[in-house]
């Protein structure tokens, strides 16, 4: 028996509801790496699923890159749990040598084309909506990294449209990251590492940015323990008008996903 607590059914529940995510009659396609985040939101979907008032339908897909991953035992996962799950399988490891472009990292090519054949199964079997299992600490960090490194100030919204239509929604948005890691501590349950990216065994780059970043925030946090609540407050409330935009300058809205670290 899964034990979820209460204190994520609440965030999940409370993000749902205020940035409508999952409603009536969706249906939707899970990233489900294997990992602890999207451990987690697998079991927070299907908690939903039984209590919400409304129905909707969800199944896991784990994608692999060609690299002899085995994942079966995340199929025996879902099916104890009642969770419909697909693998799919493709070769992006033996297509990352041949096409990775110049300068672009392992890691974003990898998760390029993941989100390829995630939107690609989605549309072809009737799926409306994508979820996947950021949390604050990913958007925090990915907010810091654009900012420091790449010189743009973006995060990662609880709920966009993709370019093709599909709806792409992080319904554990406002969990932290030391929630999830509990959450399948305490179940004991196996999962596969934060390495899960398989770029991260050649990459140097982004790891390091990403690292770093992480060690900033774990440090500034020390320091103001309620650091989160205030960088996430921040996060609804931009003021626009107090940066350096020149007259007539567009204000950029849409979201480029290539440009998400
Ligand atoms: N191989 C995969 N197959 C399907 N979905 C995936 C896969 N890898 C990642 N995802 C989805 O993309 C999200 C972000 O991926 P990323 O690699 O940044 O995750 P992560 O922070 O390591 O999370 P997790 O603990 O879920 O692996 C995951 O939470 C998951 O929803």
């Amino acid at each position: 028996m899964i034990e979820l607590s209460k204190k994520i059914s609440t965030i999940v529940g409370k993000t749902n509801a205020e940035y409508g995510l999952i409603k009536e009659g969706d249906r939707v396609l899970v990233g489900f790496s294997g990992g602890k985040d999207s451990l987690t939101l697998i079991h927070a979907l299907n908690r939903i699923k039984k209590v919400a008032p409304f129905n909707f339908d969800f199944k896991a897909v784990t994608v692999t890159y060609g690299m002899g991953e085995q994942v079966q035992f995340l199929s025996n996962h879902c099916a104890e749990h009642g969770i419909e799950h697909e693998i799919i399988d493709t070769q992006i490891f033996e297509l990352a040598g041949e096409k990775i472009r110049k300068n672009s990292s392992f890691c974003s090519f990898f998760s390029r084309m993941r989100r390829g054949y995630i939107y690609t199964a989605a549309q072809e079997q009737g799926y409306n909506k994508i979820a996947l299992g950021h949390h604050l600490d990913d958007a925090m960090e990915s907010f810091f990294m654009n900012f420091f490194y790449n010189g743009t100030m973006r995060t990662m919204p609880p709920k966009y449209t993709a370019e093709n239509g599909l709806e792409v929604i992080r319904p554990l948005i406002f969990c932290r990251e030391r929630q999830l890691r509990a959450f399948a501590d305490s179940n004991e349950i196996n999962v596969i590492g934060d390495e899960a990216c398989p770029g991260l065994r050649f990459d140097v780059k982004m790891p390091h940015a990403r690292a770093s970043t992480k060690d900033l925030l774990a440090k500034l946090e020390e320091e103001n323990p309620k650091i989160f609540v205030s960088m996430k407050a921040a996060f609804s409330n931009i003021q626009l008008s107090t940066f350096f935009y020149k007259e007539n300058e567009e204000i950029i809205e849409s979201i480029e996903e290539d440009n998400i670290v």
